[in-house]
């Protein structure tokens, strides 16, 4: 089983993974943060290193997901590789950050990788509105995040809203988290649990 999570910077998608992974007792792919070379660069000058970083991005979630292809018990990931592309290489197209010549380069290398990748079983999308997602960022504190502009964050949300409406690779779960607290009330995570289960198993 291969339950991916989705969803904007601070949706609560490494939380979650962590939480569902220890009730169902399978393996966590987390995404490349503390180590990557580019991140920090990248949100003191976007334009500068937008492609350096989506490439970063694109191997080791492309990496990630053959690993999780051979996985010998259950898993959940941490965001995928549609997300890559379709959100934050898009956004970054469309708010001119990145050219139409990287852009499109980029593109055809998605495009071959993605015939090698197999889609989750249930993508989980954590759905969050703006001051959700401010506070958790700030909650999480990481220096190079504190300067991110609330526009970037609103166009990433713009960009979930129609990937989502139009994901064809399989079972989509859409949890909106605005009111939700699976860190301090079990019952919001037994909530979540009990819809994976229905989605998954037909259990109810
Ligand atoms: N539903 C939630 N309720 C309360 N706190 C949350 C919730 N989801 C995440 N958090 C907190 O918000 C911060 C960011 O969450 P994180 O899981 O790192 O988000 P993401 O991986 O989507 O960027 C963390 O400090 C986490 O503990
Ligand atoms: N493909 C990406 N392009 C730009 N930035 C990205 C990409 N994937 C992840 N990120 C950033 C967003 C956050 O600052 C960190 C970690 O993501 P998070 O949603 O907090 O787990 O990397």
């Amino acid at each position: 089983m291969h339950i991916a999570i989705a969803g904007n910077i601070g949706a609560g998608k490494t939380t979650l993974a962590a939480k569902l992974a220890q009730h169902f007792n399978w393996d966590v792919h987390l995404e490349s943060v503390e180590d990557n070379p580019y991140l920090k660069d990248f949100y003191n000058d976007m334009p500068r290193w937008a492609f350096h970083l989506q490439v970063f991005f694109l191997n080791s979630r492309f990496n990630q997901t053959q690993q999780i292809q051979q996985r010998t018990k259950g898993v959940i990931q941490d965001r995928t590789i549609y997300e890559d592309a379709h959100i934050f290489a898009k956004n970054l197209r469309s708010s001119d950050m990145l050219s139409e010549r990287d852009y499109e380069n980029y593109f055809r290398l998605y495009e071959s990788m993605i015939t090698m990748v197999q889609p989750p079983d249930l993508l989980i999308y954590l759905k969050a509105d703006l001051p959700k997602l401010i506070t958790q960022i700030e909650k999480r504190n990481r220096d190079y995040e504190s300067g991110i502009r609330l526009d970037y964050l609103k166009k990433l949300n713009e960009h979930y809203d129609e990937w989502i409406a139009n994901y064809k690779h399989g079972k989509v779960l859409t949890i909106d988290v605005n009111n939700l607290d699976f860190v301090a009330r079990p019952e919001d995570l037994g909530y979540i649990i009990n819809k994976i289960n229905i989605e998954l198993f037909g259990l109810f």
